[in-house]
């Protein structure tokens, strides 16, 4: 595998894609764990990112020098190599000519530029650069404004660029990647959907061994593969609870119900609508709401784990942007994913079984597919654990979450029946807490206001707000305000994310 350290910079989850795209496993960690992660998990390569500090601030993120001594080749991208230089008594300052964008690179011979022409096009973003090489170091390429954009120390296995080799715009980039994992790393392409199915499903027969498993099934994705593998792991040991806490969709929890009913699993329905809704009276903060949901599912677990007996092993389908985007490691808590951050302390289970904990939404879907689990569900638009609860500004009520699926469920059909579907990746209404004047048959209204929402992504991880068009708009606006009560006012979402997120709790 190949290790990533986060330095804090913008392209650090895009890096480990790459690496990923060239079939190559690959996990991010925070700087302060490098060491100790390199220690333990023994990487053939490691990447250090580029990140918004200075090497030579105080308080900048630092690193042991003795990761250089380990013998593990390091590759350094910007921050990550203006680190290198630093950590081993080069000199870094602040260039007179700052570097942003498409940048003119000459090279001279080495391994990580193998298969690049002598001249090609990278992306640049810094303001520092390296002034004097460290000792053993010798410079491979250069641009107009920096006399080293590259550096390397063969003997010691480390190399490092001051542009980023991940974006697009860096024209061969993927071949200096794709040379640093191979050639000087050593690594195969043998990371594939294929093999990662295989191991999953050994992992886990270990971990559970004669154990029972409760699976938190929701009818999601996510989710839905993880039935898939556990139940090729542990076949009837396995029963799946969908909770219906209602806050589910227009008619979801009777469509979930229906799927999986027949599946040949164990499959128990809970509805469990008054609890939760009893647990949220009064409370308005987003955190505090997912973090009541996260602990209401837990309990309700708990509960039917009870009734099974035994049961050692809570799974879910936890996949990797539900953790970094909880805040676990050093990264800045977003909001807190009810199966993540949401956990209460004290838990029943022995332990919990997360099978896709390390992979991108995309990757699970790729992985759904070699599990032969059907299109439609492979496809299905992502929808959150903590449901309309946190698409229901402020206090939620019955009430106003019955506005809301239908509101919802109309935007939903206007958008599959214009076949939009296909290319809009997410999309859903959300019921403000704001309510304005309207008119409507000549009678004033005071009423509530919904948002549209609806975003273009592949990773969730960033997302572009969707040109729908007009008529559509138009359309959907329409059926809202007459078919559905208390809804005077609409608007649509035109913020992409960051800076927004996808939800607006
Ligand atoms: N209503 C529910 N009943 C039982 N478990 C749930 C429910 N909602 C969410 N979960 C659990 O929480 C996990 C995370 O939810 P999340 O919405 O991210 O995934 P998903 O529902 O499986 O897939 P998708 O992202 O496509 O909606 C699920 O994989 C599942 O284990
Ligand atoms: O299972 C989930 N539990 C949660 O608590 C949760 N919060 C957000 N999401 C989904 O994650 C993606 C990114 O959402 P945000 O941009 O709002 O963070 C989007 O697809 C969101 O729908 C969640 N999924
Ligand atoms: N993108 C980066 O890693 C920037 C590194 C450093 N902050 C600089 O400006 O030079
Ligand atoms: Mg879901």
């Amino acid at each position: 595998m190949i290790l990533v350290v986060d330095f804090g910079g913008q392209y650090n989850q895009l890096i480990a894609r790459r690496i990923r795209d060239l079939n190559v496993y690959c996990e991010v960690v925070p700087y302060n764990k490098a060491l100790l992660s390199i220690k333990e998990k023994k990487p053939s390569g490691v990447i250090f990112t580029g990140g918004p500090n200075s090497v030579y601030e105080e308080n900048a993120p630092m690193i042991e020098s003795e990761v250089f001594e380990l013998g593990i080749p390091i590759l350094g991208l910007c921050y990550g190599m203006q680190l290198m230089a630093h950590v081993l008594n080069g000199k870094v300052i602040a260039a007179e000519e700052r570097e942003f964008g498409k940048t003119e690179l000459n090279i001279k011979e080495s391994i990580i530029f193998k298969n690049v022409p002598d001249k090609s096009t990278v992306w640049m973003s810094h303001v520092d650069r390296v002034e004097k090489l460290p000792e053993g170091f010798e410079t491979i390429a250069s641009t107009k404004n920096s006399e080293i954009a590259a550096m390397q120390n063969t003997d010691k296995k480390l190399y490092a660029l001051q542009f980023h080799p991940e974006v697009n715009n860096t024209e061969y980039g993927i071949e200096m990647l794709a040379n640093f994992v191979y050639k000087i790393c050593g690594q195969k392409a043998d990371w594939t959907m294929e093999n990662y199915a295989k191991t999953a499903i050994n992992d886990i027969k270990e971990k559970v061994g004669d154990g029972k498993v409760l699976l938190a099934l929701s009818g999601g994705v996510d989710s839905s593969v993880t039935a898939a593998l556990l139940s090729k792991a542990v076949g009837d040991k396995l029963t799946c609870i969908f909770v219906d806490h209602g806050l589910m969709r227009k008619d979801e929890g009777d469509e979930v119900e229906a799927a999986f009913k027949d599946s040949g699993m164990h499959f128990i329905r809970v509805n469990a609508e008054e609890r939760f809704l009893n647990k949220l009276k009064g409370i308005i903060d987003p955190e505090e709401k997912r973090k009541a949901i996260g602990e209401e599912f837990i309990r309700v677990f708990e509960d039917e784990g009870r009734k099974i007996k035994s049961v050692d092993f809570l799974a879910q389908g936890t996949i990797y942007p539900d953790i970094i985007e909880s805040g676990i490691g050093d990264a800045a808590v977003i909001k807190s994913h009810h199966n993540v951050g949401g956990l209460p302390d004290v838990v029943d289970f022995k332990d919990l079984v997360e099978p896709l904990k390390m992979l991108f939404k995309d990757e699970v879907r790729e992985l759904g597919r070699e599990l032969g689990l059907a299109d439609y569900l492979v496809n299905r638009q992502p929808f959150p654990g903590p449901g309309l609860g946190i698409r229901v500004i402020g206090e939620i009520s019955k009430e106003k979450l019955d506005v809301l699926r239908d509101a919802d469920y109309i935007f939903r059909e206007e958008l599959e029946k214009a076949g939009l579907d296909k290319s809009i990746n997410q999309y859903f209404a959300v019921l403000t807490n704001n309510r304005t004047v309207g008119v409507m048959g000549d009678f004033r209204t005071y009423d509530y206001t919904l948002a549209l929402r609806a975003v273009e992504t592949t990773d969730f991880m960033t997302a572009d707000w969707a040109r729908i068009p007009y008529e559509i708009l138009d359309k959907v606006s329409n059926r809202i305000v007459n078919e559905v009560e208390h809804i005077n006012r609409i608007v649509y979402d035109i913020t992409s994310k960051p800076p927004a997120t996808i939800e607006w709790e």
